[in-house]
This record gives structure tokens, sequence and C-alpha cells, in this order.
């Protein structure tokens, strides 16, 4: 889990995800299967893709009642993955009823799955956060008050931008997960995204894992712009 560089898999469907695959020349990878993929492929696509050695964060950000939350946990924890999130928004309730689902639902001898609780999504810049959610705060308060919720309901970690992660290690430890999305390199295209750092300055930050999807997925060479940010993620020069 710790040091990964997570492949979001953004793609319509089997036959895409299979293309894009197919120039990896069987490297086992962590891969990220989202709302888009799982709702057209259902859980087969987690199957198939453990069954070809890759490791996955299922990323279906849980936010409901915590009864809710915590019978879907339980489903989820059957599919074997090895990372799965919530919406910290949710609340401390919510986040420990899922955690007691995804225990529930892990079976003997397996390993439970990492949960942790997304805090202020990387797409959300602190001015939209002030005047949509009515929050007051800094955007970096909002996120370590989350983070904060998240530990002590019980979770591994959070999702939370390359510039939470140093002040949430410090405050939470070093053992507390932080999974960092909106990655880009200096030439990508930032996108809907708001919060956005390179590969190196989440390694400098601390991160324990980074996400990145379309500067690797919308590549022409998807192979050599992972091994591209891979190595500047990981502290090879180029
Ligand atoms: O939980 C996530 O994975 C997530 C949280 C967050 O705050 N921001 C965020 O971008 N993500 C996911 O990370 C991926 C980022 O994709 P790219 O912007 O294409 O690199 C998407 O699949 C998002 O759903």
């Amino acid at each position: 889990m710790k040091n990964s560089l997570i492949i979001a898999l953004d793609f319509t469907g089997k036959e895409e995800v299979n293309s894009f695959l197919s120039k990896f020349n069987d490297e086992q990878l962590f891969l990220k299967v989202g709302m888009e993929l799982f709702y057209q492929e259902g859980p087969r696509i987690v199957q198939e893709l453990k069954e070809k050695g890759h490791q996955i964060f299922l990323d279906l950000k849980l936010h409901d009642i915590p009864n809710t939350v915590g019978k879907a946990m339980e489903r989820l924890a059957r599919l074997q993955i090895d990372l799965v999130n919530v919406h910290a928004a949710g609340g401390k309730e919510m986040m420990e009823r899922a955690l007691a689902g995804l225990e529930a639902g892990t079976l003997s001898g397996q390993k439970r799955p990492h949960l942790i609780g997304v805090t202020q999504l990387t797409s959300t810049s602190e001015e939209q956060m002030q005047k949509e959610q009515l929050i007051s705060a800094t955007l970096k308060e909002s996120v370590l008050q989350y983070a904060s919720l998240t530990k002590e309901a019980g979770l591994d970690g959070v999702v939370c931008s390359a510039f939470e992660s140093e002040e949430i290690k410090r405050l939470l430890g070093s053992e507390f997960l932080t999974v960092t999305p909106g990655i880009r390199t200096a030439a990508d295209e930032q996108g809907d995204q708001k919060r956005i750092a390179t590969p190196a300055f989440a390694k400098e930050a601390g991160a324990s894992a980074i996400v990145v999807g379309r500067s690797i997925t919308n590549d022409p060479n998807p192979l050599e712009k992972y091994k591209q940010m891979k190595s500047q993620w990981e502290g090879v020069l180029q």
C-alpha cells in the first residue's frame, strides 16, 4: 500500500480497460476502480483485475446513513479489495459503522481492506468551500478536522491533496495514510482539479500513495508516462 502509484481506471468499460492494460506487459499494478467503471461492469471487473494479480482501490466514496454504509461495506469486503473509501463528511458514526461492516465482511484468513476517508475533494478550492459549504475555516483546517475525525473513528487514513499531507502526518502520525489524487506533471492539463501537485511534491510532503488518472490514461504512451511519473514519485532522477 505504502509508496504506491495508483492508476485511476476512469474508463467507460472493460474493453477500454483491457486495451489500456495490454500496454503494460503483464506488470502488476495498483489500480483504482471508480464509479464510472464499477457502475458499468459491476463487481466482476474487480474480480477479473484481482485474478490478474493487480491490487485494487475501490473508490466508491460511500456517504449515507450509518446503517446503510455499514451494510454496504460488509458486501464490498467480500470483493477482497485492498483499499476502499467513504466521505468523512458522512460523520464519525458513519465511519465507525463502515469499519465495523468491513471487518464483519472480511472472510477469515483474509486481510481487512484499508479504509480511508475523503476529506475535501481535490477539485474543491478554498473559495468554493467557504462559499458553497458555508465553512469559514481555511481549507487546510477543514481537511485537518476531517482527518482527525477519521482517525477518531478508527480508519486507516484519508484522501487529501498533497498540500495537506505533511501536516496530517505531523498531527496524526506517520502511520496514518495520506492518499493524494490531483497529481500532475508540469506539462499536464489541470482539468477540473483545483489542488494539484507533482509526484515529487507529494513525495516531499510524505504522501503514502498518489493517485494518477488522466495524466497517464490520456497520454499517447501510457506506459512511458507511468514510468516517468513513478520514477519522479520514487525519487529517481530522470
Ligand atoms: O477518492 C479519490 O480517489 C479522489 C478524491 C479526491 O479528492 N480527488 C480525486 O480526484 N479522486 C479521484 O482520483 C482520480 C483523479 O483523476 P485525475 O484527475 O484524472 O488524475 C479520479 O478518479 C477521482 O475520482
